[in-house]
């Protein structure tokens, strides 16, 4: 199958690299850079020298068209629903890392992300990639919006408990640190080294992008109407997202009683694994794969349940849940490409 990347020089677009370099069914066609076509993707990531020597074009959707079979957006938010409705009608499968389709309504998309959405029609094409939850519909999907990294950690996390009903869904807080490789490669004043190393910082409380996502799915799974309470952070660390989540239990279950059924729940995952009782995963154990694990403690003195939710952003947060769902999509084997060990220490 051959592939294209669009947003070639970011950091989801080099993990998606890694990746398509490990993977016996696909080869990387084309590499669309931004300010930096003409370069060769070794010239902008000297880590990838003589193992991808691509020039990166300029974007040329009619190119895009008549030479590849699946096309990556790793393009930041506003990008792609521009540029996918002419994909969508020439029947090129996309796979978007971006949050432009991830949201059914419009009116929602405008207020979250403060521009206008993408055409209600092509909105409607799109399938959430949450690659565990919705593998049938992936299979059968043409364009798969790729889930915000946040949602992917929460909602692994949270979603056997609202499927069992074994939690109040209003009660749900997620508190979640991510490391600033979420944010992107270019530099900014939040993420540079002094103002991150040795620091903790909160950020974009009531206001997060993510909130509508999880919120939807939530909506959906519980078919409750209802609102999450969802605080990020920023830790200095490179790679990794801890989602702990916290819920009001409507039923007395012990920590084993709710770890049986996560690991039921999650038997044909080979990506999610779910920790044994008294052992809460930490993000080192699932750097650089695309493993979310996940840790239990159901606490008999609160009538609480706190999850334990781990991922690599770029990884199951991004590029390799984006390989793993064009695995769904072709009927592979979904840990096709993906089958690397955490990197440890
Ligand atoms: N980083 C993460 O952990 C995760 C990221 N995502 C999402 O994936 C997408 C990519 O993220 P990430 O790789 O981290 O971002 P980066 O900022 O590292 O890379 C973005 C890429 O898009 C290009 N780009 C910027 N503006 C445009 C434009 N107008 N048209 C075409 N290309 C453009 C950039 O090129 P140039 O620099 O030359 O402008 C760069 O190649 C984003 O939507 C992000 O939100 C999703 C989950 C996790
Ligand atoms: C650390 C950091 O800044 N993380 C990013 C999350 C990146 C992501 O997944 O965002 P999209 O929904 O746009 O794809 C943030 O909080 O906005």
């Amino acid at each position: 199958m051959k592939v294209a990347i669009v947003g070639g020089t970011g950091y989801g677009a080099v993990e998606l690299m890694r990746f398509i370099n490990n993977h016996p069914y696909a080869t990387l066609e084309l590499v669309i850079a931004h300010s930096q076509t003409g370069k060769k993707v070794s010239d902008v990531y000297p880590h990838m020298q003589d193992v991808w020597e691509i020039q990166m074009d300029e974007l040329n959707v009619g190119e895009l068209q008549k030479n590849v079979d699946l096309v990556f957006f790793a393009t930041p938010p506003g990008v792609s629903k521009e540029i996918a409705p002419s994909l969508m009608d020439q029947g090129v499968t996309c796979i978007d890392l971006s949050g432009d389709f991830r949201l059914e309504r419009p009116d929602v998309y405008e207020t979250w992300y403060e521009t206008t959405a993408a055409d209600p029609s092509y909105l409607r094409k799109a399938t959430y990639g949450l690659s565990e939850i919705y593998k049938e519909e992936i299979q059968n999907a043409s364009y798969i919006a790729n889930p915000g990294c946040y949602p992917t950690a929460s909602l692994l996390g949270i979603l056997p408990l609202i499927q069992q009903k074994w939690v109040d869904p209003a009660t749900i807080i997620i508190d979640a640190k991510s490391g600033v490789s979420g944010a992107g490669r270019s530099t900014s004043l939040m993420t540079h080294f002094a103002e991150m190393n040795d620091n903790l910082k909160a950020y974009k409380l009531g206001k997060h992008k993510h909130i509508p996502e999880i919120e939807q799915i939530l909506q959906k799974e519980s078919g409750q109407l209802l609102n999450v309470t969802f605080s990020t952070h920023l830790i200095p660390m490179t790679r990794g997202i801890m989602a702990t989540i916290y819920s009001d239990l409507t039923v007395q279950k012990s920590t084993e009683d709710i770890i049986n059924m996560y690991e039921a729940f999650y038997e044909h995952a080979p990506f999610v694994r779910i920790r044994a009782n008294g052992n809460y995963p930490a993000t080192k154990e699932v750097y650089g794969s695309n493993y979310c694990d996940i840790g239990i403690l159901s606490d008999e003195r609160t009538r609480k349940v706190t999850v334990i939710s781990v991922i690599d952003n770029l990884v199951k947060g991004a590029a390799g849940q984006a390989i793993q769902n064009m695995n769904l999509l072709n009927n592979w084997d979904e840990k096709t490409g993906l089958d690397v060990l955490p990197v440890y220490p």
